[in-house]
């Protein structure tokens, strides 16, 4: 593992623009997820189709090094962190990236199975075609299922390294006020630590931006003659401020465990 790279932060104004870079792109493939049908099979059970799907894209992520030391992408289906100890070559400045061991996939996973899928639409007509009817089978077969499932994997990884851009944020925020975080982050005041990152002025723009784009990229499909229900629209924006509001929540609390761990 290569973290003897040193990676310095960019400013907090700086972040803000990286994260609001990822809501087109979410709100997109939201777009394009939900206009094709569910099939709630290849998300339940212990081990459901898409976490078989998602492990052998992983896998040749792995190899790709999609999830090197500093790229903040992080695996669903691998553990692959190895956290970052200060020495006295490396005391780790406030400034500098400090790996934590804390991931946010479990609760993206678990906001998506229980909370998105079942808002998307098992009725919708499918716009993927076969003559073989492969995409109109009442049991699914995951290796058919091809298109819904990279769109939900494509998905999963824009909100996961949305939402682990979070650990630069706290890192910002630790640089910009490293005396109060040291006190809370030594006494492990989890709560007090989330009350001074939280800032619902920039959480509100964070939504009115997902919005927009909600609005804008569902007219862009109706406008360009898309045959979805006169629902669509509606459907979208609700499933958008359902994702940002859960996304926000958990980049919250991996800036939380990020800096639990700054001291290490
Ligand atoms: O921009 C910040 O200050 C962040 O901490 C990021 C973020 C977000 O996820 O967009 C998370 C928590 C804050 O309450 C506001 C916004």
């Amino acid at each position: 593992h290569e973290s003897q790279a040193f990676f310095g932060v960019p400013a907090l104004t700086h972040i803000r623009d990286i994260l609001a870079q990822f809501e087109a792109p979410i709100v997109s493939t939201l777009v394009q997820r939900f206009a094709l049908p569910v099939k709630p099979q290849l998300y339940q059970g212990h081990n459901p189709p898409l976490q078989a799907y998602l492990g052998a894209r992983e896998l040749d992520a792995i190899l790709h090094g999609r999830y090197n030391y500093g790229t903040l992408e992080y695996p669903f289906t691998f553990s692959t962190i190895a956290a970052d100890r200060a020495t006295s070559q490396n005391t780790f400045p406030a400034g500098r990236f400090h790996q934590d061991s804390f991931v946010g996939n479990p609760n993206l996973i678990a906001f998506y199975i229980q909370t998105l899928v079942p808002s998307m639409n098992s009725s919708t007509t499918p716009y993927f075609y076969h003559l073989s009817n492969s995409t109109q089978q009442t049991v699914p077969d995951p290796n058919r299922e091809d298109g819904a499932l990279s769109l939900d994997v494509t998905l999963l990884q824009l909100l996961s390294n949305r939402a682990h851009v979070g650990k630069i944020v706290a890192e910002a925020k630790f640089t910009g006020d490293p005396v109060t975080y040291t006190k809370l982050i030594k006494a492990r005041n989890a709560d007090s630590i989330r009350m001074l990152l939280a800032n619902t002025t920039q959480e509100a723009s964070v939504l009115a931006q997902a919005d927009t784009a909600a609005i804008q990229l569902s007219n862009a499909w109706i406008a360009s003659g898309a045959l979805v229900p006169s629902t669509f629209q509606d459907t979208i924006r609700t499933a958008a401020m359902k994702t940002f509001r859960n996304l926000i929540d958990i980049t919250t609390e991996i800036e939380v465990q990020y800096l639990l761990e700054r001291l290490h």
